[in-house]
């Protein structure tokens, strides 16, 4: 982070820097970030109260990639943005933003960020903005979406939450890219219509506050703080736990509320962390909210208590980075990262789990929103994966029309995770001991062909969950039963022993 002062006295005006950041209070644009002329990239000036920009930004600072005004005072969407030819990324989260003028979206821009403000239409120039990969509009006013915006193809993630819409365009559903969307807290997922939570909740224990110790962190989120405990059940039983507590009311993937509500829906699966029980009594519950407290806050949302997962139970990937923009990072050799990789049992063990868990999910009615890698507990010795991470997840049984729609969009989100399997988390043939037998080699190829047919362009033609997990299956059944998925194989010379295979386990 730079200094004000050192700014004002000219400090950095040869310093070359590509990054600037300030976060103290500003009255207007210092004219001298203007003299960090070509080499600056990343301007942070989130959090100074600014509400307005200098006219020759874009002239000034021509290389300028990201630009972050988060909790500034921003009531327009400032026009001078689009002059910037380079500008891949903006944040204005939480401004009380109105209004987005038309044209004044950068062209160039992959990442937006309006989470948290009272946007109630986006103009229809977004249209323009063709590579536009991942839209934060969670906590708006939006009703609709512009027409115009089904030309953004490359749009990957997507969030809805908490704004006003009565139905998702059916456009939505063509956008051969969409895989994570979020739309919980809107008219069209009202919790009324739906079964699911209270069905779920039935079965959830009430635990109270009072039997609940609490020990170390084992992980702190946007929406909360989970802590491993004891749960003293009885005077001489106590049960070893997670909870997770939530606080705040607003992250760029919706409310706590919605993602408690989606996680006791969820119910039990194999391949799902569990929650055991929701919390009651906690010292916090009671407390009236201020009047006109700021959205914020860091109030007391509620808790749960969930089944606890071992240490050794570790996340398979890494939360997208800049470049990545939508999709997770793994260790590589070159980051000097690495970790162990699965060998072929243990990944097709893990993605039937997590193509079962998606399908249970769905057949409740509930999209995760998030089915990312970095979203996953897995034990490699164990051959087994755990989904959790509900904070995108909406509850949308009964809700909006498009129901396969919504499942076919997380289908992609799939085919992207088996993608990582195959490129990051699989050993390859240098890597296993001996090199990949014949049934690793099939069942690289019968995933490859499985991740294409999940991320066909056209949405609709893509497999439901149940058809994933039953040609997982087939393939693990395979395993055992020395049988070949029928599909077409491009490398004859490759499979001629493995086909021989077919014929003698299918006669
Ligand atoms: N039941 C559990 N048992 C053990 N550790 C857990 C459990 N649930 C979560 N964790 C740990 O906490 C971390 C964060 O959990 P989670 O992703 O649910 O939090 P979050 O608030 O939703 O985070 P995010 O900011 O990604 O939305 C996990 O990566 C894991 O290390």
């Amino acid at each position: 982070m730079q200094e004000l002062q050192v700014l004002l006295d000219g400090g950095y005006k040869a310093a070359g820097l590509t990054k600037f950041k300030l976060t103290c209070p500003l009255a207007s644009f210092p004219a001298e970030i203007l003299e960090l002329g070509d080499e600056l990239e990343q301007l942070d000036l989130s959090g100074t109260g600014l509400s307005s920009l200098p006219s020759n930004l874009g002239s000034a600072l021509p290389n300028l990639k990201i630009a972050f005004f988060s909790d500034c005072n921003f009531a327009i969407f400032p026009k001078q943005l689009a002059q910037c030819p380079n500008l891949e990324m903006v944040a204005f989260r939480n401004n009380g933003m109105v209004e987005i003028p038309e044209d004044s979206l950068p062209l160039q821009l992959r990442w937006l960020i309006l989470t948290g403000n009272r946007i109630a239409s986006l103009p229809a120039s977004i249209g323009r903005c063709t590579r536009l990969q991942k839209c934060m509009l969670a906590g708006n006013q939006l009703q609709h979406l512009p027409t115009e915006m089904a030309q953004c193809r490359k749009l990957g993630l997507l969030r809805l939450s908490v704004n006003r819409f009565e139905s998702l365009p059916p456009w939505l559903f063509t956008l051969p890219e969409l895989a994570f969307v979020s739309f919980a807290g809107n008219t069209c997922t009202a919790p009324a219509a739906n079964g699911a939570v209270t069905k779920a909740a039935f079965r959830l224990a009430h635990v109270n506050w009072s039997d609940l110790e609490l020990q170390e962190t084992l992980g702190q989120g946007a929406s909360g703080v989970i802590s491993q405990g004891l749960w003293k059940q009885s005077p001489d039983y106590a049960e070893e736990v997670a909870v997770k507590l939530f606080h705040g009311a607003l992250t760029s993937d919706g409310t706590p509320a919605d993602e408690m509500a989606a996680f006791i829906a969820a119910g039990a699966h194999e391949s799902l962390i569990s929650v055991m029980g929701r919390i009651h009594g906690h010292p916090e519950e009671e407390e009236e909210t201020t009047p006109g407290a700021d959205k914020n806050n860091n109030k007391f949302q509620g808790g749960i208590v969930m089944q606890l997962i071992p240490p050794y139970y570790t996340v398979l990937g890494q939360p997208p980075s800049l470049a990545s923009c939508t999709r997770d990072c793994f260790p590589t050799p070159q980051n000097g990262t690495t970790t162990p990789k699965l060998n072929a049992s243990q990944a097709l063990s893990m993605l039937v789990g997590l193509a079962g868990a998606a399908e249970h999910l769905h057949a409740r009615g509930i999209a995760h929103g998030d089915l990312y890698a970095h979203n996953i507990l897995a034990s490699r010795d164990d051959e087994h994966a755990l989904l959790g991470d509900f904070g995108a997840a909406t509850i949308y049984a009964h809700g909006p029309e498009h129901e396969c729609g919504i499942e076919k969009l997380e289908v992609l989100a799939f085919a992207h995770l088996v993608e990582d399997f195959l490129s990051n988390l699989i050993k390859t043939e240098g890597e296993s001991e001996g090199g990949e037998g014949d049934v690793d080699v099939a069942m690289r190829r019968g995933l490859q062909q499985l991740q294409a047919r999940c991320a066909a362009a056209d949405v609709e033609a893509r497999p439901t969950f149940e058809q994933v997990l039953e040609e997982l299956e087939g393939m693990m059944g395979w395993r055992g039963m020395m049988r070949i998925p029928d599909i077409p194989n491009p490398t004859a010379s490759a499979s001629a022993s493995v086909g021989v295979g077919v014929a003698a386990a299918s006669s």
